[in-house]
């Protein structure tokens, strides 16, 4: 058997090492990160979901989620409930962590709670959700729930919705309204930066194409202050729209994980 020392891919293997060393070392606060969006997922897991009582529990979609995902796997007495997607990428991990997946039509007595991340979030917890653009089928489940709660690192809290989520606001859009409704936003909105958002160009020309088929505008308007309930009624009236990524009036308990490891809990009456 050749020794591994030998061989002459070693001096690639380590600069590749090396590399990934400098990477990591580079990139240390995104680790840190990682861990909130862990702490504040396990958290709100363990805390949330009763194994005596719940029966259907709503999972969002994002990168936070996923770790909530992890910990549901690794708890075997949360199996045995069914567990209802809000995107194809959650869908999948139900499967890849073989738990009981259920859609939103089997659900006929509701989803006991759903947990889901969210882009920014401020203290009344109304929150910018969609930076993934699963926001219709996040909202469909979340509406169909009996609790929602929120889970994010700590630099998603906000004191003036908008004011933090560089990209702004999310509207999911029938593909035929997407030029008159740009139209209209511009129009209404004149201190605006609306953009259609678009794929990568690596992974796929023109415009990122939602799970339900639709495209998105990403609506940068500014802080909105108290107006973020307004707002969405305002878009979400229009023709054409899907949904409006703002979330007022849903979460309950939002969970967010800390720099220094510990996790702040938020909540309203
Ligand atoms: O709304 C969402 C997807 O449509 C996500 O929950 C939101 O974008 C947060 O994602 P992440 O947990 O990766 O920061």
């Amino acid at each position: 058997m050749r020794c591994l020392s030998s061989h002459p891919i070693t001096p690639f293997i380590s600069k590749l090492w090396k590399g990934a060393l400098l990477k990591r070392s580079l990139t240390l606060p995104a680790t840190t990160i990682e861990n909130g969006k862990r702490l504040a997922a396990w958290k709100a897991v363990d805390d949330m979901i009763d194994p005596k009582n719940h029966k259907v529990i709503g999972l969002g979609s994002g990168s936070t989620i996923e770790y909530a995902l992890h910990r549901i796997s690794s708890r075997p007495e949360l199996h045995s409930m069914l567990y209802v997607p809000t995107s194809f990428q959650t869908k999948q991990l139900i499967l890849q962590n073989k738990l009981r997946l259920a859609t939103l039509e089997e659900c006929s007595n509701g989803i006991d709670l759903t947990i889901d991340g969210a882009d920014e979030i401020d203290n009344d917890l109304c929150a910018i959700k969609g930076g993934g653009g699963c926001l219709f089928q996040e909202r469909l489940v979340a509406q169909a729930s009996e609790e929602f709660v929120i889970i994010a690192d700590e630099r998603k809290k906000s004191n003036n919705l908008g004011s933090k989520y560089a990209r702004g606001i999310p509207v999911e859009i029938v593909p035929m309204a997407i030029t008159s409704i740009q139209r209209i936003l511009t129009n209404r909105y004149t201190q605006a930066n609306i953009q259609l958002r678009m794929a990568t160009p690596t992974d796929k020309a023109g415009p990122v194409i939602t799970d339900n088929g639709n495209l998105l505008l990403d609506c940068h308007l500014g802080p909105l202050g108290r107006q973020a309930a307004t707002i969405y009624q305002d878009i979400k009236l229009l023709s054409g729209v899907v949904e409006v990524g703002l979330f007022c009036g849903m979460a309950k308990k939002a969970y967010f994980g800390n720099l220094d490891g510990t996790v702040d809990i938020w909540t309203k009456n």
